[in-house]
């Protein structure tokens, strides 16, 4: 099937998500996302929290009650005027009163413990189903944004950020509630005993929430700033690390230690800044609270004198107050910690709302197996910032042929390797594979036809058998050995557990020509219509490269496949030469015609293939 003529354009922008990220508009998602499963959870701790803070809030009371009646029994003070214990003796409350004390202070730590229990268990789920959601996105992402930043970064998104969330939810779960009811409770408790008192000290209260909403909002933007900058610092740290070979044979060491010092600089600026602007909340509400306490004593002097407050009832009051403070002060320390949290969530946001561009269709149409014809059709590509990739690219490779796409460097040859499995999509023109528009098929149909084996070949840090069978589960370890064999990995007996020996974190207890190995086994393995080489053995001596070439005739023989070839070696075995230049193809035609033609290829094969014809 050829389709040439579509309705909608085939290159797809990139959306953002319209929402604005106000904290309201945060939560909500949040919740909706990943909180709501863990609601009944969620309303449980509630109760418990409840339950603390009811327990919370009898402590001042009870302490007033016992107070009074151990003042009546040592004949020093007036009768109290409203006592719940009113019909009591003063000797059963002195009795009683301590007994509730333990009673309340047992209830209290039993609700406590199940309750922190319940928080943690629906933070910690709602915050690994977020990173599991973030990862996935990640892999989703198109290869040109995944490339455009440093996989550190991406790394340090992935682990920090999540630190702020997690922090964020459980500070909110745990003290936000209990903080909030606590307040509450201690407040009426206050009123119940003297409203006129309860007057002074609520007068003060809301002078704190203006300066504390306005230090939160500063230490969001602080926040999101530190978060991309331990991003930033990531990334430079995984650069260098990454090319430790080269820092260390160049001699970089100190240049790579004054990168990242410079950054970590930054990173201690921008904590500062931070804990300066978390620091200024302590403070106020200290002051605040000394303005309550100090109030209340001034007034309370005057009741007293009237005969309108007890000493109890004064004793009640500040221990009110002691407990109000403390909760105002963990609301205000929340406040802080919830900003950098929602801070972080943004971000999340941001990750997950980016809609990649190369993605399947709707309907998604699978690619039927087929033989592997490869067209490309006045293929011409852009790269973002409007520089030309390739200019009118038409070829075609069919099955079982080997086609060379040979050029200068930057010519556009990968971008031309990159465009078959679509991992680029093209600015015009089409790309099918047995006559498919590469971008009407899923992604996924597309991908299983092809096997690609790059320069540098990615292993991962498992067993010889693993890294050959990734992503196929099912493959038999004699399948596996078949592989090996094909791939000419003869090495592996060698190797202390032969197929189960550990290649070590990227493969690097192999050498360059073994990892390359290992890797055309898995393409071997793979067994796809469409092979798909980057100049695979030009990391191989000589007498590897010419078993891995014999090895590939014989794959590439039932298959069709393009090769980006630096090796004459390679060019002299392909079907069908294209010399690119600029993005264009220049030149097309077997070796001999090429050399006849006397033009770039022959001026190429003489500088740059001379010296490598092994
Ligand atoms: N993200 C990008 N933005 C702009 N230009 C880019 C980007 N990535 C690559 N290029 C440019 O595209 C051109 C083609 O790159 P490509 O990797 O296809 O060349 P190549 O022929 O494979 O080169 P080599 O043989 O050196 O690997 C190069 O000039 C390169 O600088």
């Amino acid at each position: 099937m050829k389709i040439t003529n579509l309705a909608e354009p085939l290159v797809a922008t990139d959306q953002t998500n319209p929402r604005p990220q106000t904290s309201a508009n945060l939560l909500k998602r949040f919740w909706s996302v990943w909180l709501r499963h863990d609601g009944v959870s969620l309303a449980l701790a509630t109760f418990l929290m409840a339950i603390v803070a009811a327990a919370s809030a009898t402590y001042p009371w009870l302490f007033g009650q016992v107070i009074d009646a151990l003042a009546q029994l040592s004949g020093g003070a007036a009768p109290l005027k409203a006592q719940v214990f009113g019909r009591l003796t003063p000797a059963t409350i002195a009795i009683l009163g301590p007994l509730a004390i333990i009673a309340a202070t047992l209830i209290k730590g039993l609700a406590l413990y199940a309750s922190t229990l319940l928080t943690n268990q629906v933070a910690l789920s709602a915050t690994t189903k977020i990173q599991q959601d973030l990862f996935a996105k990640l892999l989703s992402l198109d290869f040109s944004r995944l490339n455009s930043e440093p996989s550190g970064a991406f790394a340090a998104r992935f682990l920090n950020d999540i630190n702020a969330v997690r922090e964020a939810v459980l500070r909110a779960a745990n003290s936000f509630v209990r903080d909030c009811l606590t307040l509450v409770g201690v407040i009426v408790v206050m009123i119940l005993g003297d409203w006129q008192l309860a007057l002074v000290c609520l007068i003060i209260l809301p002078l704190a929430i203006g300066p504390v909403s306005m230090i939160g909002a500063r230490l969001r933007k602080t926040s999101a700033q530190a978060q991309q900058q331990a991003a930033d610092l990531a990334g430079v740290v995984e650069e260098s690390m990454g090319g430790i070979r080269l820092v260390k044979s160049y001699g970089l060491e100190g240049f790579e230690a004054m990168r990242v010092g410079r950054a970590l600089t930054t990173r201690m600026k921008l904590l500062l800044k931070m804990a300066e602007q978390k620091g200024r909340v302590d403070p106020i509400l200290e002051v605040l609270g000394g303005l309550a306490i100090a109030g209340v004593f001034a007034f309370a002097g005057l009741r007293i004198a009237q005969g309108a407050a007890s000493v109890g009832t004064l004793t009640a009051f500040i221990a009110s107050l002691l407990l109000a403070a403390q909760s105002v002060r963990s609301l205000g320390g929340l406040n802080s910690v919830i900003q950098e949290g929602l801070s972080a969530l943004a971000r999340f946001f941001t990750v997950l709302d980016e809609v990649p561009s190369i993605r399947d269709r709707e309907p998604t149409m699978h690619l039927p197996k087929g033989p592997g014809r490869i067209e490309f059709e006045q293929v011409t590509f852009a790269w973002p910032d409007g520089s030309n990739g390739l200019d009118n690219v038409s070829f075609t490779a069919e099955p079982g042929q080997t086609l060379a796409l040979v050029g200068p460097s930057g010519a556009g040859k990968s971008t031309i390797l990159n465009l078959v499995p679509r991992l680029f999509d093209p600015t015009s023109g089409y790309v099918r594979v047995d006559g498919f528009d590469t971008r009407l098929v899923s992604l996924a149909s597309l991908r299983h036809t092809i096997a690609l084996v790059s320069q540098e070949a990615t292993l991962f840090d498992a067993t010889i058998a693993q890294n050959v069978a990734m992503g196929m589960p099912k493959a038999s370890p004699e399948a596996v050995r078949a592989a090996l064999d094909a791939a000419a990995c003869d090495f592996v007996d060698r190797l202390d557990g032969g197929m189960l020996a550990q290649v070590g974190p990227r493969g690097s207890r192999l050498s360059g020509g073994e990892r390359q190995r290992v890797a055309l086994a898995r393409a071997i393995l793979r067994n796809c219509p469409i092979l798909l080489l980057d100049e695979p053995t030009s990391a191989l001596d000589a007498e590897s490269e010419t078993r891995v070439q014999e090895a590939l005739e014989r794959f590439a023989s039932t298959r069709t496949t393009i090769v980006v070839a630096h090796r004459l070696s390679t060019v002299r075995r392909a079907d069908l030469i294209l010399v690119l230049n600029h993005g264009k193809i220049v030149e097309r035609g077997n070796h001999e015609c090429l050399m006849a033609l006397g033009g770039l290829y022959k001026e190429l094969a003489a500088l740059q293939f001379q010296t490598r014809s092994t």
